[in-house]
């Protein structure tokens, strides 16, 4: 949490009353043993079981000890062994949640599974179970608050863990090659910080109020040693002698429990506080690999039949990756286009290992600069795929870690992959900013990703993906969260690098006009497939009605301002209910019965391949450099 939000806590009236309780009561676990430790102890056998009296407030005790006082000492235990409690149930909730992270995928449901089942019983239950299994006395007591809570905080934690795996900068801390402890460490729990301290603030009520209860049915501590739940039980038998002999360790752990709750509460307000099963899908049968365009030694990318399947709603599988191949050379820049939901997204995810946990990924043929990753084991895909592929995100905030700096971010690349030291890993990140030119990269490098702009976020992005030499870098989208003109800069900078570097580049867009602009030849997807590929300079001669759909639905000079923009009628079919044959014949003015059956890919003219029955021939009157402007 940052300063500011505990200031703004504090502010808040009922916060600020619970924060300056637990001020008090600090001040007195502190104070109160060493002041009236002693006095505490010392019986009256001339005041036995009294009554209030001006020598003694709340009266005495049936040794006639001051009862006020013993409330006032038994602050530094109550408090102590009730934080002792949190941290055991912080810790080994922490520890717990993260597994399934950690593990292997069986492991860690195995993990999931167990927690969920302990979550089901009631804590309560639990404590006294584990009272009873760790025997009776303060150490049982603590262990068993400890343990009883520990499921609830570790359900938390994983379903924390689970939604910021998600975010773009887990992918490429992933697809840096940070291994799963260091990614834990300086990636998820730094970012999940948050509602775990205000929960653990919360539980620290809980446990309090828990060990008072423990006291009290004569499970906790155990005497000559006293907290407010022992005090409490001895008040008890004789309320109607001296009912202050109850009420004030009754109201301590009320109000000790309250303070911690509030405080919880507070902090949550201003914070705003903020798993996924995997079936394995039918056997698709490899079909036979086909060679690709190109030679397999030329193409750094080459795939050939890549499905990507999700379990469906109401049982089977559906894929909205169906079937693509794609080949991509050494130093080429490919650009992939098609509506949204076509799957490019997906497709780059797959090729560079970081499809979702519950995807299914198969491909006749997967090899991506010289490593074929599927069914390898991830650390030897990590070690491989780190150093020679760079992923670009489509939204610049969410692929940094706001909580770490973007020097450490970038350096966090070499010192993981090459075991580089923290300066020359730093030194290396500064020198690479300035390559995507970042102004004053040196102090840049020490600023947080907040701080920077989305073209700025956006080069150091592209500055990670330079912190080794990748022979792939796939950018998703990466101009899309960006004004036009700060776009322009970004493809231009990626094409300097692309240059400079020699790396194939794949540009997912849904813009064919962008791709035209940066690229040399062009993939266009449809409802999963790929249904044309062609050199750009040939995108005149496009030969499938959907390609030649989107270059006619984008605007140039010469559009008509007062006619609305040309669409493609129709939506895309979903990809749980597509049709049989050619996807795009419910929205194509040239389908007729043969477009039943599905088309194959094949070469309509040399490096130009369509996936259509009846492909166009008839050229079309481009005026893409209007848009574009010709160059990025
Ligand atoms: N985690 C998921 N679970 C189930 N289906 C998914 C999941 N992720 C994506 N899909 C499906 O895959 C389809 C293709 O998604 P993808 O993100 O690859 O499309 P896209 O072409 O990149 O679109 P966009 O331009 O909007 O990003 C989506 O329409 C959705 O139906």
């Amino acid at each position: 949490m940052r300063r500011e939000q505990w200031r703004a806590a504090l502010r808040n009236p009922v916060g600020a009353v619970a924060a300056g309780l637990l001020a008090v009561l600090a001040v007195l676990a502190i104070v109160a043993p060493m002041i009236w430790g002693d006095a505490a102890e010392e019986t009256d056998p001339a005041a036995l079981s009294q009554g209030s009296t001006s020598e003694h407030l709340l009266g005495t005790d049936a040794l006639g000890r001051d009862i006020l006082l013993r409330v006032l000492v038994a602050t530094r235990y109550s408090l102590g062994l009730a934080l002792l409690a949190t941290a055991i149930c912080v810790g080994v909730g922490v520890l717990l949640g993260v597994l399934p992270a950690v593990l292997g995928r069986r492991a860690g449901r195995l993990v999931t599974a167990a927690v969920n089942l302990a979550v089901a019983f009631p804590g309560l239950l639990l404590a006294l179970f584990f009272a009873v299994v760790f025997g009776v006395g303060a150490r049982g007591a603590v262990l068993a608050i400890g343990l009883a809570g520990a499921p609830s905080f570790a359900r938390l934690v994983q379903t924390n863990v689970a939604a910021v795996s998600g975010r773009d900068y887990v992918a490429a801390a992933r697809v840096a090659g940070v291994g799963r402890f260091r990614l834990i460490a300086r990636h998820l729990l730094p970012n999940i910080g948050e509602p775990l301290v205000v929960n653990a603030t919360v539980l620290a009520g809980g446990a309090l109020l828990a060990f008072a209860g423990l006291s009290f049915l004569g499970l906790g501590v155990q005497p000559p040693a006293y907290d407010w739940g022992r005090l409490l039980g001895e008040g008890l038998d004789r309320i109607y002698i001296n009912p202050a002999a109850a009420l004030a360790p009754g109201v301590a752990v009320v109000v000790a429990g309250l303070a911690f709750t509030l405080l919880g509460e507070s902090i949550a307000q201003v914070v705003g506080v903020r798993a996924v099963r995997r079936r394995q899908p039918p056997a698709v049968p490899a079909p036979a690999a086909e060679a690709g365009t190109d030679a397999a030694g030329e193409a750094v990318l080459s795939a050939h039949d890549l499905r990507v399947g999700f379990p469906a709603p109401g049982g089977g599988w559906t894929h909205p990756v169906d079937g693509v191949s794609l080949t991509v050379r050494r130093g080429e820049t490919v650009g992939v286009v098609g509506e949204s939901g076509s799957g490019k997204s997906l497709t780059a995810l797959a090729v560079a290992q970081l499809a979702p946990d519950s995807a299914h990924v198969t491909a006749g043929r997967l090899e991506v600069a010289g490593v074929a990753p599927l069914g390898h084991p991830d650390a030897q895909v990590r070690e491989l795929l780190g150093t020679k592929v760079a992923m670009v995100f489509q939204d610049p905030m969410t692929s940094f870690n706001p909580s770490m700096r973007i020097g450490g971010q970038l350096a966090e690349v070499t010192r993981v992959r090459e075991g580089q030291g923290k300066r020359a890993a730093l030194a290396r990140a500064v020198d690479r900013l300035r390559t995507v030119r970042v102004p004053a990269p040196e102090r840049r490098a020490h600023q947080y990703p907040h701080e920077f702009s989305g073209g700025m976020r956006q080069r150091a992005m592209i500055a990670m993906g330079l912190m080794s030499t990748p022979e792939l870098i796939i950018a998703d989208e990466p101009t899309t969260a960006l004004d036009v003109t700060v776009q322009r800069q970004v493809l231009r900078l990626l094409k300097d690098v692309q240059a400079e570097t020699g790396a194939a580049v794949v540009l997912i867009s849904h813009d064919i006009a962008v791709v035209a602009q940066l690229c040399e030849r062009v993939v266009v997807m449809y409802a999963g497939r790929v249904v044309e590929e062609l050199p750009v300079d040939r995108l005149g001669a496009a030969a499938h009605p959907y390609t030649r759909a989107l270059l006619a639905s984008v605007p140039d000079l010469a559009t008509d301002r007062e006619r609305p923009l040309a669409t493609i009628p129709g939506r895309p079919p979903d990809p749980a209910d597509r049709p049989e044959g050619c996807a795009f014949a419910p929205r194509c003015d040239f389908a007729d019965d043969a477009c039943r059956v599905r088309p194959g890919l094949d070469a309509v003219a040399p490096e130009q391949r369509a996936a259509c029955w009846h492909p166009r021939t008839q050229p079309l009157d481009l005026a893409l450099d209007a848009v574009t402007g010709g160059q990025a």
